[in-house]
C-alpha cells in the first residue's frame, strides 16, 4: 500500500542515476513514433496523470494530444526529481513530466512539479493522529460502497467516509450491495437528509448493461468524472469494479520493467478507465481504487470539517448559542433540543450521536 508510507520513506530511488547528465536515450522500438525530444527546461513539461504509484516509481498517463510533440496518448514511468523529495504525489495528481516521455519500453520520464489540486482527499491513521497521508488527488466524487448486509453495514464508516469527502470538497455517491441479503432501507434512512444519490445492487445486475439497468446508471454518474471508491472489505467493489471496467479499457497503472519491482500489487491504489456514455468521445470516467484501506482516520480534519459532513443538521447548528461544541455536555445545544421537541425523529437522534462521536 505505497500511499501508506510515509512520504520521507517512498524516496528509495538512487536519483543520482538518473540526473539529467546521466540519462541516456535508449533505442526507440515504435519505429513510426518520433523519439520525444529531451525536455531540460520545466516549462516544456508535459502534463500526465499519476494512474500508479509503486515505490518511488509513478505510472502517468500522458493524454492523447496533451504533448505538441506526440500527440498519441500513452503510458509512462516516471521517477520524481530529487527537489520534489519531500513532496506527496498520489494517484490522481497531474504531473509535469520532462526526460523521456516517449513511453517506450524501458524509458524513464521524471516528475519535476506537480499542477495544483482541485481536490484533495486525505486520511490520517487514526482520530488521534493529526498527521494527514495525501490518498487520491482531483477526485471529483466519492462512490461509497456499502453492502447491506454481511458485512453488516455500519452507519459510523459511511459518516467517517462522508465526512472526510465533504472536507476534501468530493461529492459523494452511495452504492448499496446485496441488497438480496437485507432490505437496505433502515440504513438508507441514515442518510436520506443528506441527498446523496444511491444506488442499490442484487447478484446479476453487474451482469446486466441495459440501458436504465444500475450498472448503467453508475457508468452514467461516472462520464466524465474522476471517481474514488471506497468501501470495506468483502462489500463487493472489486466485483464492481470489474463489471465497470472490463480489462481491454484499463490503464492498468502498472510500472513498467524498469522498476524490475514487477506489476502493482492488489493492495496498491490505481486508476483505472471506465467505459462511460460518450466515451468515444473522449468523455470516459476514471475509477480510483483504494484496496486495502483499513482505517479511515479523521484527525487531520477540523471540527468545521466534521460539520460539513452533515448538512442536514446544519439548519439546527445556526440556531446553537455562539461558541457551542455541540457535543452531549454543551449547554443550550440547539440538536438536544430539537430531539426533545420532536424536530429530530430517530433517525435525526442517530445523526446527533453520530455527529458527536466523530466531534469529540
Ligand atoms: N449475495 C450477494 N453477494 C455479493 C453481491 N455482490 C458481491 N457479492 C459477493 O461478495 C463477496 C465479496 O465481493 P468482492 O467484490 O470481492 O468484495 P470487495 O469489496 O472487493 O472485497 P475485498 O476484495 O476484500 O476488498 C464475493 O463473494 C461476491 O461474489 C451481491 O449483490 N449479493
Ligand atoms: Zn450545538
Amino acid at each position: 500500500m505505497s500511499w501508506l508510507i510515509p512520504d520521507d520513506e517512498d524516496d528509495d530511488v538512487p536519483y543520482g542515476e538518473y540526473a539529467d547528465h546521466a540519462v541516456r536515450q535508449r533505442p526507440n522500438p515504435k519505429a513510426n513514433r518520433p523519439r520525444t525530444k529531451r525536455r531540460p527546461e520545466h516549462s516544456d513539461a508535459v502534463i500526465g496523470m499519476v494512474t500508479g504509484v509503486d515505490r518511488g516509481r509513478y505510472a502517468a498517463l500522458i493524454a492523447a494530444g496533451a504533448d505538441p510533440e506526440d500527440p498519441d496518448e500513452r503510458e509512462i514511468t516516471a521517477a520524481r526529481a530529487r527537489e520534489l523529495r519531500n513532496t506527496p504525489i498520489v494517484i490522481g495528481d497531474r504531473a509535469q513530466l520532462v526526460g523521456d516521455t516517449s513511453g517506450a519500453e524501458g524509458s524513464l520520464a521524471r516528475i519535476v512539479g506537480i499542477e495544483d489540486r482541485r481536490t484533495l482527499l486525505r486520511r490520517s491513521a487514526d482520530d488521534s493522529d493529526r498527521v494527514e497521508r495525501v490518498m487520491v488527488a482531483n477526485a471529483d466524487q466519492m462512490l461509497i460502497v456499502v453492502a447491506a448486509a454481511n458485512p453488516e453495514p455500519r452507519v459510523r464508516l459511511v459518516d467517517r467516509y462522508l465526512v472526510a469527502a465533504y472536507d476534501a470538497g468530493i461529492s459523494p455517491l452511495i452504492c448499496i450491495t446485496k441488497t438480496d441479503l437485507a432490505d437496505p432501507e433502515p440504513f438508507l434512512a441514515n442518510f436520506a437528509a443528506l441527498e446523496v444519490p444511491v444506488f442499490r445492487s442484487q447478484p446479476g445486475d453487474w451482469e446486466d448493461d441495459s440501458p436504465g439497468g444500475v450498472l448503467a446508471r453508475i457508468r452514467a454518474a461516472l462520464a466524465g468524472k474522476t471517481t474514488v471508491f471506497v468501501g470495506h472489505s468483502g462489500v463487493g467493489k472489486s466485483t464492481l469494479i470489474n463489471a465497470l471496467v472490463p480489462e481491454a479499457e484499463r490503464a492498468t497503472g502498472h510500472v513498467n520493467a524498469v522498476t524490475g519491482r514487477g506489476r502493482h500489487t492488489s493492495s496498491s491504489s490505481v486508476a483505472l478507465r471506465a467505459r462511460t456514455p460518450g466515451s468515444a468521445s473522449g468523455d470516459s470516467g476514471w475509477v480510483i481504487d483504494t484496496p486495502g484501506v483499513r482505517s479511515f482516520g479523521l484527525g487531520h480534519v477540523t471540527s468545521e470539517g466534521i460539520l460539513r459532513g452533515f448538512t442536514d443538521l446544519a439548519p439546527l447548528l445556526d440556531e446553537c448559542p455562539r461558541g457551542c461544541t455541540h457535543l452531549d455536555d454543551a449547554p443550550d445545544c440547539e440538536l438536544d433540543a430539537a430531539i426533545a421537541d420532536g424536530r429530530l425523529d430517530a433517525t435525526g437522534a442517530g445523526r446527533v450521536e453520530s455527529l458527536r462521536r466523530l466531534l469529540h
